[in-house]
């Protein structure tokens, strides 16, 4: 189907926002009225980059306040629609969006509202246009979609259709039964079809709307629902996303557009008009690799965490640190970063890395190259959206190429394991991308993505998601900073999953690691809230251990001071499936209270 963008959704100048959404792949766009205004084109110039772009102009918006006001409002709307349609007819755009009437003189009138806009269509019929009248959910007196199609039915004008949009209709009320109607409107009387998803909040809705709409698949919204209803009624006009955000008014308009249109690929493939290659669920993580100017500080973390460096690349500075199943790689090749030790890359392991490649493809993820010379063996991978390259490995399939297969062993073998494997991997997102990071890892990995939850950090709020495959072995925690953030203490991090915390913790602590140390405090607390065996929570305390509980199981984790922007957890999961969002605050405090001074 054809994918359009209002211009609204994305930051910049007009000219930004078209290239934007061209080079995203979008066939059109909605042109709001302030940008239009705000550009120094003329419409001719507008339209002519908008050819160049090979964007059609699909609506020119909003009209307001037309409806059922009285005689004398009405014939001063009648004079300024005439002024937009001249306008419209020099953008080359046929299709006026005209949202129902907040004006306070407005009358609670139907057959009023389809006389005016049986008029209104009279005139834009005069100029080749159509009308498509939409139900703002905070309409004065038609709020809703089936009460505008009522309108425009009784206007009966073949100029005169109804525009839907999933926010104005979904944010009423997403029951079946109020979405039966849709059926009883033909195709060809919606004129435009408007998508947009939002978290469910409790708020006023015009807030709502104008703050917090976001991309189909990254809300709460079941959005492909109504898109399949809509279709059903013979609609072929464009998929149109229309989203007042207040984080994508800000972000850069070139990845917002990506984001955007990778949304719409998702919603087409849910909806069944179109099928990408499917999705590849990994099914564990092969490696983490951080990359550092420096490998002596993180090497003595490691190696008091109880890894051992068990092999090295045949042509880079890059050695293999191995503990049970836990693989982290540690690379100061030249181009390391300057800003200090950081998580670059994670392996994951996939039934089939090439298919995972196509997948992420086609879904708008930049696929990087797969050698990066001549003699590594030639491996898939992908950029997430804040940077951090993904591979797909296939370590365990002698027929596939094999990232191990780079490396010679340097003859130590890893001695017995306190630490089993990967428990998880946090990742601190970009401010302006968690959103898409989300959308991101759901629809190109095909992970699950769990409840968001709110995280009291003591200098702002972080809000964490949790995306997992099936069976636990892949679990990404996604969080962000409601503002750009200290890297120092919004770092990465890479949980370690022993069976063991306190063993390993001490263990860690006699090899020479220092555990962030937890405050008197909250152990005073955890002893209101749990009955524990003699001697433990003075084990806990003395360790810097941290303890949750969840209706699965028991939850006990303990952290390392962090090495430049990255520090490691280790987690006793006992049955327990969250990531100690409970404790979070806690650490955060310790992590802050422990920042080096700059
Ligand atoms: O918030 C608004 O006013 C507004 C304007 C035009 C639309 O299409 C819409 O959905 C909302
Ligand atoms: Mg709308």
């Amino acid at each position: 189907m054809r994918t359009s963008i209002a211009t609204v959704s994305l930051s910049g100048s007009l000219t930004e926002k078209l290239t934007a959404a061209s080079r995203a792949g979008f066939d059109g766009v909605e042109i709001f009225e302030n940008d239009l205004l705000a550009s120094p084109l003329t419409p001719e110039e507008i339209r002519g980059r908008c050819a160049d772009l090979g964007l059609t102009i699909d609506l020119y918006q909003p009209m307001r306040d037309i409806e059922a006001v009285p005689s004398d409002e009405f014939g001063r709307n009648l004079r300024r629609a005439r002024h937009k349609f001249e306008l419209m007819r020099r953008l080359g755009a046929d299709t006026v969006l005209v949202c129902s009437s907040v004006h306070p003189l407005a009358v609670d009138d139907d057959a009023l509202a389809a006389y005016h806009l049986r008029q209104l269509a009279d005139l834009a019929q005069d100029f080749g246009i159509r009308v498509a009248y939409e139900a703002l959910a905070w309409g004065r007196h038609v709020s809703t979609y089936d009460h505008a199609w009522r309108i425009v039915e009784a206007a009966d004008h073949p100029a005169l259709g109804t525009c839907l949009d999933s926010f104005h209709i979904l944010s009423r009320g997403s029951e079946p039964k109020s979405l039966e109607g849709i059926a009883d409107i033909p195709g060809e009387k919606i004129f435009f079809l408007q998508l947009a998803d939002a978290p469910l909040l409790a708020m006023d809705v015009l807030q709502w709307s104008r703050h917090y709409r976001c991309f189909p698949g990254q809300g709460g919204f079941d959005v492909a629902d109504l898109v399949r209803r809509v279709l059903q009624t013979g609609y072929d006009g464009p998929l149109s996303l229309e989203v007042f955000n207040d984080v994508f008014r800000q972000a850069e308009a070139g990845p917002t557009a990506v984001d955007a249109h990778r949304s719409l690929l998702v919603l087409q493939d849910a909806v069944g008009v179109s099928t990408p290659p499917a999705p590849v669920v990994p099914t564990g993580v092969a490696f983490a690799e951080l990359v550092t100017p420096d490998a002596e500080p993180i090497s003595a973390l490691l190696g008091a965490l109880g890894f051992t460096r068990t092999a090295r690349h045949r042509s880079k500075p890059v050695d293999l640190w191995q503990q049970g199943e836990a693989r982290v790689l540690v690379n100061t090749a030249g181009a390391a970063r300057r800003d200090g030790t950081g998580l670059a890359a994670i392996g994951l392991e996939s039934p089939d890395p090439a298919a995972a490649a196509r997948r992420a493809e086609a879904l708008l993820a930049p696929v990087l190259p797969r050698r990066r010379a001549l003699e590594d063996a030639p491996l898939d991978a992908v950029e997430a959206p804040d940077g951090t390259e993904l591979f797909f490995c296939a370590t365990d399939r002698p027929e596939l190429p094999n990232w191990r297969t780079d490396f010679t062993d340097v003859g130590h073998e890893s001695g017995t394991p306190g630490v089993m494997g990967i428990d998880h991997l946090a990742l601190v997102q970009p401010w302006h991308h968690f959103d898409e990071a989300t959308l991101f890892h759901r629809s190109v990995l095909g992970l699950h993505a769990q409840e968001s939850v709110d995280v009291a950090d003591p200098y702002g709020l972080m809000r964490s998601r949790a995306v997992t495959n099936a069976d636990g072995s892949v679990r990404i925690a996604l969080s962000v900073g409601a503002a750009p953030t200290d890297d120092t203490v919004h770092a990465q991090h890479i949980a370690l999953a022993t069976d063991d915390v306190v063993g390993a913790a001490r263990r860690f602590r006699e090899a020479g690691g220092r555990v962030l140390p937890i405050p008197g405090n909250y152990y005073d607390d955890l002893a209101a809230r749990y009955e524990f065996a003699d001697g433990e929570l003075e084990t806990y305390r003395e360790l810097g251990i941290l303890y949750d509980r969840d209706p699965h199981g028991e939850f006990r984790h303990c952290y390392t001071v962090t090495v430049g922007r990255v520090f490691f957890e280790l987690v006793q999961r006992d049955g327990y499936r969250g990531y100690g969002a409970q404790n979070a605050p806690v650490r955060l405090a310790a992590q802050h209270a422990g920042r080096p001074v700059r």
